[in-house]
């Protein structure tokens, strides 16, 4: 029996066969000549017969395809026999360049010209770059990049997933995710949980398993075993039945003392946030607006900012909806905002950062444009907006921003609880803002200093860490303290992926936190988990967990109090 053992970020157990990602397409290297033998017309007539190829089993991926993985399949079909590509390659074969590294080269210059164009334009560069890959590799004989196809459900084997690679990931074929590498807050960990797919990061080894081999996987223990047998396929059974059970939710989160704990939703644009008003959320606790920022040239205008916003809060007429202000920095550079050259990008001129440290060539004012565009957005319609800074380390900083918002005529302001030196702070941070959100996947990176995009540092980039449940406390204390005397406490929150696990979020609440946000999937298992304590069962769970010595047996002390985890196969 073979067991790959790793990270278990999203629960669930099935039985399938694999399927392996290829690996990324290399670059041909540069001044690749044609091939001994090879006439320019030959080496021409290869890449047309390797462009048709791609575009016809692009044009069939998409026909069996659905909304937006359709489109992106149908335009990145398109693109692959663009002529203006394909004459740019040809020049390049004419003077003596092997057809890969001739259409490498002609693709970089569309793409380069995409993006000088911005907009619309700039957002194709992406398809020249994936029909490049496709090309190459058909013209060396190589399986396509990006997610396999195939017509039987699959269980995915990969190192790590690309964002891009997300969008043609369709959860009806693909029953579950294994990567070799990835963390707990990485890409794939996040799609896996807004999917509902069970998924283990960081298990080295799995992507020596060979196509088709029969394999048991467990999200919620973090293993794959290539050891199938009637135990495997019963637990695989028991867990669809419980999944459909964990599929809905209705009515507020709630203790089963009756004390409410609002369930909010993590999202990105509007149809996410109509997907997560459907699913019951009562409103939004992180609406991360970098989607509109990234990939852009220029800043978006404020009108097209505005439209934006509006889409998303038109999804929670009456409810609350918390606007993060643009979180980039050296790992996602804006040319208008930040610079790429920073050694340690998550250490850098990030998020909150950009606006009051910023540097050459950024222009001034894209925060106060925001807040200015988010107010408009706000003045029309019911919906309460709030609106908070990433990354504020400092007391100094949450004023400002709470300035900064106020100035924008914006009511409701805070900031992300995501750095250390913030949660220790956080006292004299209440004084200046009215409320908190603890972003935990960036208080465990910074806390343990374990870069969260790394898999061999998943087991120290874990949120049970004591030493994090530790400054989640200190912060909840110290809110907590800055009340007395006051008629009301200024609510604190979590938005980090600590809130959608079902156990971590009996512990936050037992901590003090009063609202959790998660992806919309996950609201339905941690509100049935949470109705089975009382607050003060939740504080000693919570107590409990604190006492530990490592993330391990944290999360083995609050499991073992919550027998309801068991039942649901969670
Ligand atoms: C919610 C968070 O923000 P992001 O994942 O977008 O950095 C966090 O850091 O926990
Ligand atoms: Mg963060």
């Amino acid at each position: 029996m073979t067991t790959f053992n790793g990270v278990g970020v999203s629960p669930g157990r099935v039985v399938g066969r694999v399927r392996q990602m290829p690996p990324a397409v290399s670059e041909p290297p540069a001044g690749l000549p044609l091939a001994e033998g090879t006439t320019p017309e030959q080496a021409v007539a290869q890449l047309k017969t390797a462009a048709a190829a791609v575009q016809s089993a692009l044009r069939e991926r998409a026909s069996g395809a659905s909304g937006d993985a359709k489109a992106v399949l149908e335009a990145t079909a398109l693109m692959a026999a663009d002529p203006m590509l394909i004459k740019a390659a040809t020049k390049q074969i004419e003077s003596g360049a092997a057809a890969e590294r001739a259409l490498w080269e002609a693709a970089e210059g569309v793409a380069s010209m995409l993006l000088q164009l911005g907009g619309y334009m700039a957002e194709r560069s992406r398809d020249v770059y994936d029909v490049r890959a496709r090309i190459v590799a058909e013209l060396r004989g190589v399986p396509a990049p990006g997610i396999p196809d195939s017509d039987e459900p699959f269980i995915l084997l990969a190192e790590d997933l690309a964002p891009a690679d997300t969008a043609t990931l369709d959860p009806r074929k693909v029953l579950a995710l294994v990567t070799a590498d990835g963390g707990p807050q990485s890409h794939t960990a996040i799609i896996a949980r807004a999917l509902g797919l069970p998924a283990v990061v960081a298990a080295p080894g799995v992507r020596a398993i060979p196509d088709e081999t029969e394999v048991y996987v467990d999200g919620t223990a973090g293993s794959l075993s290539t050891d199938v047998g009637p135990a495997e396929l019963s637990a695989a059974q028991d867990w669809t039945a419980q999944a459909s059970r964990l599929s809905s939710f209705e009515g507020q989160g709630a203790l089963s003392d009756g004390t409410p704990v609002p369930l909010l939703a993590n999202v990105g644009n509007a149809a996410e946030a109509a997907a997560a008003a459907q699913a019951g959320a009562d409103g939004v606790g992180l609406f991360r607006t970098e989607f509109l920022f990234l990939d852009r040239e220029a800043e978006p205008s404020a009108e097209e900012q505005t439209a934006a916003y509006r889409g998303v809060f038109d999804a929670f007429p009456g409810k609350k909806v918390v606007v993060r202000t643009l979180d980039a920095g050296a790992d996602k550079p804006l040319p208008f905002l930040s610079s790429s050259d920073e050694p340690n990008p998550a250490l850098g001129v990030r998020g909150y950062r950009t606006d009051h440290y910023r540097r050459e060539p950024a222009v001034p004012g894209v925060l106060a444009r925001q807040l200015s565009a988010i107010a408009a957005a706000a003045a029309v319609g019911t919906t309460e907006v709030w609106v908070m800074a990433p990354m504020v380390a400092t007391p100094v900083e949450a004023a400002r921003f709470g300035r900064l918002s106020q100035d924008a005529g914006l009511k409701t302001t805070g900031v992300m609880i995501e750095v250390p030196s913030a949660a220790l702070s956080t006292r004299h941070i209440m004084k200046h803002v009215d409320f908190a959100s603890l972003g935990t996947n960036d208080l465990t990176q910074y806390t343990m200093a374990a870069d969260r995009q790394l898999g061999p540092l998943a087991e120290l980039n874990d949120p049970w860490q004591p030493a994090v449940l530790s400054l989640i406390a200190v912060a909840c204390n110290a809110a907590q303290q800055s009340a007395v005397g006051q008629s009301t406490e200024k609510p604190v929150g979590v938005c980090g992926e600590a809130a959608a696990d079902p156990a971590l979020a009996v512990v936050l609440v037992g901590l003090g936190v009063h609202t959790l946000s998660m992806t919309a999937r996950a609201i339905p298992a941690v509100a049935a988990v949470l109705q089975t304590v009382s607050l003060e069962q939740a504080r000693q769970i919570a107590a409990e967990a604190l006492q530990q010595e490592c993330a391990a047996a944290a999360r083995a002390s609050a499991r073992a109090k919550l027998p309801v985890l068991e039942e649901l196969g969670l």
